[in-house]
């Protein structure tokens, strides 16, 4: 369906770059190093429902919606840490959760903190109750269950309490999964693009200013995605992955850009 989607594309004039929809700086950043030249677009925050679903169909969903806005080519990407044990959570969980439940928690002592000695069970019963609320709540809009949009999860509990959900296991092993979907607009079916980097989750090592990058070890390597160099992290990441095959559709669906330039030689022909 999908390659057929991409046939149907082939030598498809498009009357304007891509609009790569993301509010994040830091994923803009990544993109912009990955996709060089390779992808005409330029980025626009939108402030988009995220379904609840799997990783795919939310990136789907966001494709649509997002297409319905610009009216035009829209790029998306979602991206998930998944525990092995857990699993596959937080998966696209990781940053949604609804904020009053959340701090409702948070600021309630579990009771029977009292009576149990184990401060190991006391952590994983706390952090049960963590994702029971977070994965639990959600909000019924047009026939779907839309996540509360709200940005709280991996800022309330922060690296240390992800490292916690993980205390009662001994496997460590995640995954870092990212799925973009791209539509040639509001008609046209999104198509995604899925990539996966195996590691594990350790306790924050290196710079902390990308998300869960100083909690993630990728597998084959002694650092962290915040300890390596960026371009190293750009070689083997789940983004880059998705986007090596964002490229291969956008090489072989041969999709013609029309930039100003060429409209106005255009133009000037007629
Ligand atoms: O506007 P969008 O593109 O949705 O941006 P977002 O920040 O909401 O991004 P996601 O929903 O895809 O990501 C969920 C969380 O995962 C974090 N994240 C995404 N990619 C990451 C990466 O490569 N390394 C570390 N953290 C990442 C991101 O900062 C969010 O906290
Ligand atoms: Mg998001």
């Amino acid at each position: 369906m999908e390659l057929a989607a991409a046939k149907a594309a082939s030598g498809v004039v498009v009357s304007r770059p891509v609009t790569f929809v993301t509010g994040n700086a830091k994923k803009l950043e990544e993109v912009r190093a990955i996709l060089g030249q390779t992808v005409p677009f330029h980025s626009l925050k939108l402030d988009l429902p995220e379904l609840q679903g799997e990783p795919e169909e939310i990136s789907k969903e966001k494709a649509r919606l997002a297409a319905v806005e610009v009216k035009g080519p829209v790029l998306v990407e979602d991206t998930c840490l998944c525990f092995n044990a857990l699993k596959g959570l937080p998966g696209p969980y990781i940053y949604n959760s609804s904020p009053h439940l959340l701090r409702m928690f948070m600021n309630t002592k579990v009771p029977s903190c009292h009576f149990i000695c184990n401060s190991n069970l006391v952590l994983f019963i706390e952090n049960l109750a963590v994702m029971i609320l977070f994965c639990g709540f959600s909000l019924p809009s047009s026939n779907k269950i839309i996540n509360s949009r709200s940005k709280w999860f991996l800022q309330k509990i922060g690296h240390e309490g992800l490292n916690n959900l993980l205390m009662a296991y001994e496997d460590k092993s995640a995954y870092a999964l990212c799925a973009f979907s791209f539509a040639l607009g509001p008609d046209a079916e999104p198509i995604t693009f899925l990539g996966k980097t195996l590691g594990k989750i350790v306790a924050a090592r290196g710079p902390n200013d990308f998300g869960w990058d100083p909690i993630f070890q990728p597998d084959g390597y002694e650092q962290t995605y915040a300890e390596m160099p960026k371009d190293e992290k750009n070689k083997i990441s789940h983004r880059s992955r998705a986007l090596d095959l964002v490229k291969s559709h956008f090489a072989e669906a041969g999709y013609i850009f029309e930039t100003n330039d060429s409209k106005k030689r255009k133009k000037d022909e007629e």
